[in-house]
């Protein structure tokens, strides 16, 4: 049996500052991995996390600037890498002031960009990884089915599950790329009862999935030495309700 720091990773999170990427990357802490996790917004989580041993980049995906900079430090900085998970992302309806492209562009930046630069870009340190690396897109149950409310955002992780194809054939076999391809996992603050209702009855297991669930997709999917090309579905059946 390997001692746990044998079986520790090198493992780069965006978005660590709340909700499933703050539980993934605390859980992975936790776990002795070593996690590098970006963040927009600094809140005493972020503070947190760093006490807990997190290196931490402050990045606004909106600029391609912060993610150019960030991405020169990091290959000054680090020699390998063993999992990069592109967990960042903006929920964002259609503008009802018509700022259409703001809107298209924004989500394409974030979701598809910003993943696509950062996989060709960290690519190399993802291959010298000791084992087989990861790379985990985190998509969305409406990339295969659209949404009359967020148009733009779907149509960006449906580029981001498409994008899972192609790096998947281009960095086999050394890393395995996988996307995740959530439902309703948590619902936001501002929900109210009416929609949280609606939005259980969506799925015919008629819950929210949770942060554990996320968790144990993304631990499955980095323990495989075999799957790759693939999207996990985590949507509690509603794709045959
Ligand atoms: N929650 C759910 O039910 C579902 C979630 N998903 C997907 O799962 C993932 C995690 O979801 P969830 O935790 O709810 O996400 P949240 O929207 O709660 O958090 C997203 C994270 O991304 C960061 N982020 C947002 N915009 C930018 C930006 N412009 N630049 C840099 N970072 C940014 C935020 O940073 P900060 O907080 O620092 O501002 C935040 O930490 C997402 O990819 C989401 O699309 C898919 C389906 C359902
Ligand atoms: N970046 C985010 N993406 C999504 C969120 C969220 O809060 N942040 N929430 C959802 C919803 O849960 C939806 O799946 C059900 O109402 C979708 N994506």
């Amino acid at each position: 049996m390997q001692g746990a720091c044998e079986l520790s990773k090198v493992i780069l999170i965006t978005g660590v500052g709340r909700r499933l990427g703050l539980a993934l990357s605390t859980r992975l802490l936790e776990q002795g991995h070593r996690v590098i996790g970006t963040y927009r917004t600094e809140t005493p989580v972020i503070e947190a996390l760093r006490d807990l041993g997190m290196e931490t980049y402050k990045i606004d995906f909106k600029s391609q600037l912060d993610v150019s900079d960030f991405i020169k430090a990091f290959k000054r900085k680090y020699v390998k890498l063993d999992a990069l998970i592109h967990n960042a992302s903006d929920w964002l309806p259609e503008s009802e002031t018509h700022q259409h492209f703001e809107t298209i562009e924004y989500m394409m930046q974030v979701h598809v960009n910003v993943p696509y630069v950062m996989n060709l870009e960290l690519g190399a340190l993802l291959q010298a990884s000791d084992g087989i690396a990861d790379i985990i897109h985190i998509t969305d149950y409406v990339a295969e089915k659209g949404s009359q409310k967020h148009i733009a955002y779907a149509a960006s992780k449906a580029a981001l599950a498409n994008m899972t194809l192609s790096f998947a054939q281009l960095l086999a076999p050394k890393v395995k790329v996988n996307a995740i391809a959530p439902a309703l996992m948590l619902f936001n603050e501002a929900d109210d009862d009416q929609y949280k209702a609606k939005a259980r009855a969506k799925s015919i297991m008629q819950r929210e999935g949770g942060a554990e669930e996320f968790i144990q997709a993304v631990e499955y999917l980095l323990a495989s030495g075999y799957v790759t090309g693939r999207t996990l579905p985590l949507d509690g059946g509603r794709h045959i309700k």
